[in-house]
């Protein structure tokens, strides 16, 4: 599904350049839920920002659904992001005004889909993340497990090949993180590709993979005995 082959990235500030990514090769297969793991500044929203096609490495290859991500132009990467990929963040980057219905059927909006379509498909995904009854809820009447349960809804309706996830329980006390990644085991079950990034090592094992990055290379890229949610208690 995913194929990176020695990525390199440097940002740029005056006179002074940081090489952030410095040759990063992985693969990822369908149906792998991967954690990506490293230390502040280790480079892991660099790469989930590429992976994400919000921005370009300056070497290597990127290779996503067999198509290979490179000076695409604007409109055509756009296609691409919102077909193959779903995203997920720690501050949920729900719309405040919206209902949770509404915050999970915008994109369809975006993607022509019909009035009737939409809130079907929307209601669907709601009820598969447990809040069916809260759909008519603006997002501050929410729990941050459940906004954080909308968003996921909201990146599964157009049903994206991949799921990247940034810090999906960073805004979330233990118990309720270990519910979330609960849901994103249950998502992955059914046979979703899933990437998060986390720098808790107790979520990192409710993966299947850990990569584990270091000042912007690789050094360990390990199968882990996934831990779920109900040996936590
Ligand atoms: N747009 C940018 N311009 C300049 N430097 C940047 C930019 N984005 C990130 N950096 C620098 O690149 C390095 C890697 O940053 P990155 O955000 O990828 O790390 P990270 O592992 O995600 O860290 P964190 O866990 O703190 O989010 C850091 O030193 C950061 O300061």
């Amino acid at each position: 599904m995913i194929q990176i082959k020695d990525l390199h990235k440097s940002y740029h500030m005056g006179s002074n350049s940081l090489h952030v990514l410095k040759g990063i090769n992985f693969d990822v297969k369908e149906g792998e839920l991967v954690s990506i793991m490293g230390s502040s500044g280790s480079g892991k929203s660099t790469l989930l920002n590429i992976l994400g096609m919000l921005d370009e490495a300056d070497e290597g290859q990127y290779i996503l659904d067999n198509v290979p991500i490179k000076n695409l132009n604007e409109k055509i990467a756009a296609k691409y992001r919102n077909e193959f990929l779903g995203f997920i963040f720690q501050s949920f980057n729900l719309i405040n005004y919206k209902s949770a219905l509404d915050n999970v059927s915008m994109p369809l909006y975006y993607k022509g889909i019909k009035r009737k379509e939409r809130t079907e498909r929307a209601m669907h995904y709601l009820e598969k993340v447990g809040l069916a009854e809260w759909s008519h809820h603006l997002p501050s009447e929410l729990s941050g497990g459940q906004k954080q349960r909308v968003a996921i809804a909201r990146a599964l309706a157009s049903d994206p090949k991949v799921l990247l996830a940034d810090e999906p329980t960073g805004a979330l006390d233990t118990k309720t993180s270990y519910e979330v990644m609960e849901l994103i085991q249950g998502i992955n079950d059914e046979g979703k590709t899933i990437l998060v990034v986390t720098h808790e090592d107790d979520i990192a094992h409710m993966t299947k993979r850990i990569v584990n990055l270091k000042d912007g290379l690789i050094i360990d890229d390990s199968t882990v005995k996934q831990v779920r949610a109900s040996e936590h208690v």
